[in-house]
């Protein structure tokens, strides 16, 4: 006999559409899941497997189910592990003939098209990516279904796809969908995969690009893409016609959100591929591990981490976006940069824009889940005041004779949305429960006749009261009581000892284990009153709301022009806000190639450094300081100089203040770093043969505006090996393209110093330490010259290596030094530059006697001759003699 529920039966007609979702069935107040799926739910959630009904081979069909209430915790532990989820509902037309209720997929949730804020992690972007292309030549889309973002490019890449992998990082999509002719190429499967993200196959006719184009035009309601850019673009168009298919077919509605697409291209933004960014630790601390972390939200010890004190989660996702993508447009760079600086100095409106940004909340979801229709009363509240702060901030920064135009632009796209406002605080009460179907949403005195149902309902239930009281003197049973429930409806309730005293017209109802339940005509009569008041009142509410929450939703395009505009507003206020905290100063910024940099601070290490940051300068250019070679003990800080001013550099480049007292910047197109520390063992490629790929990279891709740091070239292979590679990249940079690259290099191959005078671009440097007592003290300032020592035994100490170890390092140290020039830098050849004051640097470095009496002659009371034979003697002092 077939025990298959009509359930069960439409699981299994669910599951034949999408073989690839796990099938979830709304069943009143569960989510109850079937066979296969809910092994697979049931092993994931950790949740008990119970059993119902028969399968259809007649076996026991095992059944997961998880309460409605948790389904926001539980689905995106499904979700985030990479699953898709159908989500089956009750269908429009509630019974079929033989009044089984029918039930079918309403919506799919993929990683990257999860509508609803509540089942996404964090205020983050969660983007789709999807990807089409030909030969070396593609187009990226990123959609944002849950705010209603959508970008795209075009571009060529190379054989190992790294510009495809470095957009990848940037924007770390949650799913990635390809053709399969894309999906098969494993070099880019994988890459893909490292970051993270699920990947889909979708291989339909919306990559092609005649139809993707149709469909987006139809879509966006428009006769052209020229608008938005990509008219001209085939496989930007494509990759978007797919993205937004994707979304549409797991969704199952219009996306009316979805209004725009923006074409951007790399070469508006400065290049910081993903080896780039982990190294930098821009978005995440490198304590975090690499894998995990593109999941994970948290941003560890980064340069985000402490430039975020955005108040919006509109401006923290836009920050996050502009920290990724600095800009190269020196005329944009000036435009954020004054909009900054007018903050900066405008004390108490910066205050007031703050206070003010801190009451809004998600607009830009929240107007998702109203256009789609999910959204709640109290996402409308949030949305009231949210909107509602809107004028306080006109009027703050009207009040502040605003002269930056990127700042009067931003204002002008804020909407007024007073009646929106009005609206709600007439219509929804101030905290109404998260559920529509329970009524209790809708204030006294927004509508008529629900005012008249509630009337009625609540004089009802005041007679109800009034009976209870009057029973129990007519029957003298003091505990009767007049009681509810949804199956029994009201009920006289009489505990059985006092039985005896129900009165002759007590119809008898239901029989409990402490007495009995009966009802009269009367109260029949109220019963039934009340309850269609109720559900009529409940129906009416529903009604109500959706009608309310439609006229929200035709004025979604401006809402999302003012969502947008006041994530911009709360970055400059933020970027204001971290330049005057932590002592930032605004940077110069020009299309030359120098980099001057005073007093330069790390801006995550200068935090957690005590006593405190020692600030370093720097200057970079394309003549004579275009490639600086680092020399210093280990531990001095050569990393730390190096990254920081890459940070500043990113920091100016994105529009903020520096942490310097002094910065010009000239734009940088790329910054390419290579760190030995941090390298992927789980790749299973070797170390050494990680660095050369990077290394390899680098040397190919870099441009004369391009960055390079690196830091220890050759570590992982012989002495002798690794010292010929460094010193034939600082040649191959040095002479590239005829032009050379602004490189920093920290090395301990100190003989490499030497390089300095043979090539003309090459500068040394070295980050000073002193001796004392035997003990090594860090200066950590940065002065020219070379260092020949590493003083690895002193840092070995330091770190607790035993005594007998390091006093045996000593010895055989000792006995290498006589035996070998390597290790010595005896080619090194010093040449002081006095960019910056040797005093300043308060180093041990002992001046010469020549250069100690030279600076005490008095001239003035010199005769020539005796001036010559002073030259003279001075002159055999340095010959030794
Ligand atoms: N300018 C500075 N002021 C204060 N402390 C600093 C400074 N620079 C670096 N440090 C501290 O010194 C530590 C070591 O710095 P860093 O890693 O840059 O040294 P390194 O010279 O690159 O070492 P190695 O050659 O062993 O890789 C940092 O973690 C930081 O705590």
């Amino acid at each position: 006999m077939d025990k298959m529920t009509p359930a069960m039966r439409q699981y299994y007609e669910a599951k034949e559409k999408h073989k690839d979702a796990l099938i979830f069935f709304r069943m009143g107040d569960f989510y109850e899941s079937f066979g296969d799926d809910a092994r697979i739910i049931a092993k994931e959630l950790d949740i008990t497997l119970t059993r119902r009904g028969r399968d259809r081979e007649g076996v026991d069909m095992p059944l997961a189910g998880i309460p409605y209430h948790a389904v926001d915790s539980y689905l995106p532990r499904l979700i985030r592990k990479g699953y898709k989820v159908a989500i089956c509902e009750q269908l429009e037309d509630p019974k079929n003939a033989k009044g089984i209720v029918k039930r079918g997929v309403v919506r799919v949730i993929t990683p990257g098209t999860v509508i609803d804020s509540s089942l996404i992690a964090g205020e983050a972007n969660n983007y789709l990516m999807s990807i089409s292309g030909n030969e070396l030549e593609f187009g990226l889309s990123f959609l944002d279904v849950s705010t209603g973002e959508f970008l795209t490019t075009q571009f060529t890449d190379n054989q190992d796809y790294d510009r495809i992998i470095s957009e990848a990082a940037r924007m770390r999509p949650a799913e990635c969908i390809l053709p399969s002719s894309l999906f098969e190429n494993k070099k880019l499967h994988d890459r893909l995969k490292d970051l993270g993200a699920t990947l889909n196959i979708f291989d339909t006719d919306a990559f092609d690009p005649k139809t993707a184009y149709q469909d987006l035009i139809a879509h966006f309601g428009v006769m052209t893409l020229e608008g938005m850019g990509c008219e001209k673009l085939p496989l930007a168009i494509s990759s978007s016609g797919a993205a937004l298919e994707y979304a549409r077919t797991t969704q199952m509605r219009d996306l009316a959100h979805i209004q725009s697409i923006r074409t951007y291209f790399e070469n508006e933004f400065m290049v910081l591929d993903s080896i780039t960014l982990r190294n930098l630790e821009i978005i995440q601390g490198l304590r975090n591990n690499l894998r995990d972390s593109l999941r994970d939200r948290s941003h560890g010890s980064s340069l985000l981490e402490v430039i975020d004190h955005t108040k919006t989660p509109m401006g923290g996702r836009l920050l996050h976006k502009m920290l990724l993508k600095p800009l190269i447009s020196v005329i944009l760079l000036t435009e954020r940069l004054d909009a900054v600086d007018e903050i900066v100095k405008k004390t108490l409106l910066r205050y007031d824009l703050r206070s003010h940004l801190s009451q809004i909340r998600d607009i830009e979801r929240l107007i998702g889940r109203v256009v789609y229709g999910n959204s709640n009363a109290r996402d409308l509240i949030a949305l009231s005041l949210s909107l509602a702060a809107l004028p306080r901030i006109i009027k703050a920064t009207g009040e502040n004779d605003i002269k930056s135009g990127l700042l009067l632009d931003i204002i002008q796209r804020l909407g007024d949305f007073t009646d929106i406002v009005a609206l709600l605080e007439r219509a929804i009460v101030d905290d109404p429960p998260v559920s529509l179907r329970d009524g209790g949403i809708i204030k006294e005195g927004y509508n008529e006749k629900l005012d008249e149902l509630k009337k009625l309902s609540s004089h009802g239930k005041g007679w109800i009261a009034e009976m209870q009281q009057h029973e129990r003197e007519r029957t003298g049973i003091k505990s009767l009581k007049i009681g509810y429930n949804s199956v029994f409806g009201y009920y006289i309730e009489v505990t059985k000892p006092n039985l005896s005293q129900v009165p002759q017209d007590y119809i008898r109802k239901q029989t409990t284990a402490n007495g009995e339940r009966f009802y009269t005509p009367a109260l029949k009569e109220k019963e039934v009153m009340i309850l269609s008041a109720d559900e009529r009142g409940k129906a009416l509410e529903l009604e109500l709301f959706n009608e309310i929450n439609s006229s929200i939703a035709s004025r979604s395009k401006e809402l999302q022009t003012t969502a947008q505009a006041i994530g911009e507003l709360d970055v400059i206020a933020n970027l204001a806000e971290v330049a005057v905290n932590n002592r930032y100063t605004r940077p110069e910024v020009n299309d030359n190639c120098n980099i001057l940099i005073r007093d330069g601070r790390h801006p995550v290490v200068e935090r957690s450094v005590p006593p405190g940051f020692v600030p370093n300068d720097i200057r970079m250019d394309c003549q004579e300081h275009q490639f600086l070679l680092i020399t210093g003990p280990n531990m001095a800080g050569k990393s730390t100089y190096m990254r920081q001013t890459a940070l500043i550099i990113i920091l100016a480049q994105m529009g903020s203040f520096v942490p310097a007292s002094y910065a010009s910047v000239g734009v940088v197109d790329r910054i390419f770093t290579r760190v030995g520390a941090f390298d992927d063992l789980a790749s299973g490629q070797s170390t050494f043969m990680i660095e050369m790929v990077e290394l390899a990279n680098i040397l190919n891709n870099a441009t004369p505006r391009s960055l390079i740091l690196l830091d220890e070239i050759g570590r992982g292979t012989s002495t002798y090996d690794g010292y010929s590679i460094a010193r034939a990249v600082v040649e191959f940079i040095h002479n590239k393209d005829n032009a050379g690259v602004r490189s920093l290099f920290a090395t301990h191959y100190h003989q490499l110093t030497a390089t300095e005078g043979v090539l003309r671009r090459v500068k040394n440097y070295h980050i000073a330490v002193k001796e004392e007592g035997g003990d090594l003290v860090f200066l950590r300032k940065i002065v020219p010259g070379a260092t020949d020592r590493s003083y690895g035994i002193h840092v070995a100490k330091l770190a607790g290596v035993p005594p007998k170890v390091i006093q045996r390092a000593k010895e055989i140290l000792k006995e290498v030094e006589n035996g070998s020039a390597i290790s010595k830098g005896k080619e090194a050849k010093y040449t002081q530059l006095m960019l910056f004051d040797p005093g300043d640097a308060n180093t041990n470095a002992k001046e010469s006697p020549v250069i100690e009496e030279l600076k005490n002659l008095n001239l003035d009371e010199m005769t020539p001759l005796d001036a010559l034979n002073t030259l003279s003697a001075l002159k055999r002092k340095t010959a030794g003699g």
